[in-house]
């Protein structure tokens, strides 16, 4: 089956606070996008993929590009005003009806060509694989009264990217009207009545979100060179 990735990067970065958008932040000399784009293209070089970016950043991007002599094989296309419009943007730009598509943040540059590889594997057999993490921390409910009481942490897993999909369930559920609870690709899915299959995915795989993300991903990488 033909595989396919969408590396979503049409966000702001409002949380980061910076003027220029968190995925053209360098880490380890370079842009965290260019570190993504990288594992993607480790995992196969021949993989199909759409980079999603916002309108207004292209230009800043192709610079970028010259500036680190980086020329991955992608198609660039331009994003919306949601994660999932931009998501939907990437999906329009794949005629094949049949195939996998894999769908991560630009911004977790640490997901490795290992995790990307589960992922098509089981989307191929299940439908759709969907990584995620079990909780650290302990975690509480908060009423709308603002009462809290302890929640059952083990019932929980953090999600993360890569979400990767059958062709044909993916497309008729991103279809959908948008709904405020879609945060992931896996809500969009679930919303379509398909189940998920979770599979492992890896604390260092991070989505770079606020300051102290940065901070950290220098870190690791600092320890893992
Ligand atoms: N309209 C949007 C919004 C988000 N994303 C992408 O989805 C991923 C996860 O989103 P998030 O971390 O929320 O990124 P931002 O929207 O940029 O950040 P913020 O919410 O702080 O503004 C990021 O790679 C981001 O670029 C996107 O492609 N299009
Ligand atoms: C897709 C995601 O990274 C999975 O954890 C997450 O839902 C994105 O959320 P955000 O609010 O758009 O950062």
């Amino acid at each position: 089956m033909t595989k396919f990735a969408i590396i979503v990067a049409g966000g702001s970065g409002t949380r980061m606070g910076k003027k220029m958008p968190k995925q053209f932040i360098e880490i380890g000399g370079k842009p965290i996008l260019m570190h993504t784009i990288e594992k993607f293209l480790s995992y196969d070089f021949s993989l199909q993929l759409i980079l999603v970016l916002p309108a207004s950043e292209m230009q800043a991007w192709y610079a970028l590009c010259d500036k680190h002599e980086f020329y991955p094989p992608i198609v660039t296309v331009t994003g919306g005003g949601t994660r999932f419009q931009s998501v939907k943007n990437g999906l329009q730009r794949i005629s094949t009806k049949e195939g996998l598509v894999a769908v991560h943040d630009g911004v977790r540059p640490f997901v490795t060509p290992e995790i990307i590889a589960k992922g098509f594997e089981v989307a191929a057999e299940k439908g759709a694989a969907v990584t995620s993490v079990p909780l650290k921390d302990s975690l509480r409910f908060v009423a709308e009264d603002g009462s809290n009481q302890s929640a059952e942490r083990a019932s929980y897993q953090l999600v993360q990217t890569p979400q990767t999909f059958r062709l044909d369930w993916m497309r008729p559920a991103f279809d959908a009207p948008e709904q405020p609870f879609f945060t992931d690709c896996a809500s969009v899915l679930n919303f379509a009545g398909r189940e998920v299959t979770l599979i492992d995915g890896a604390y260092e795989n991070i989505k770079i979100t606020t300051p102290e993300d940065i901070l950290w991903a220098e870190a690791f990488l600092g320890s893992h060179h």
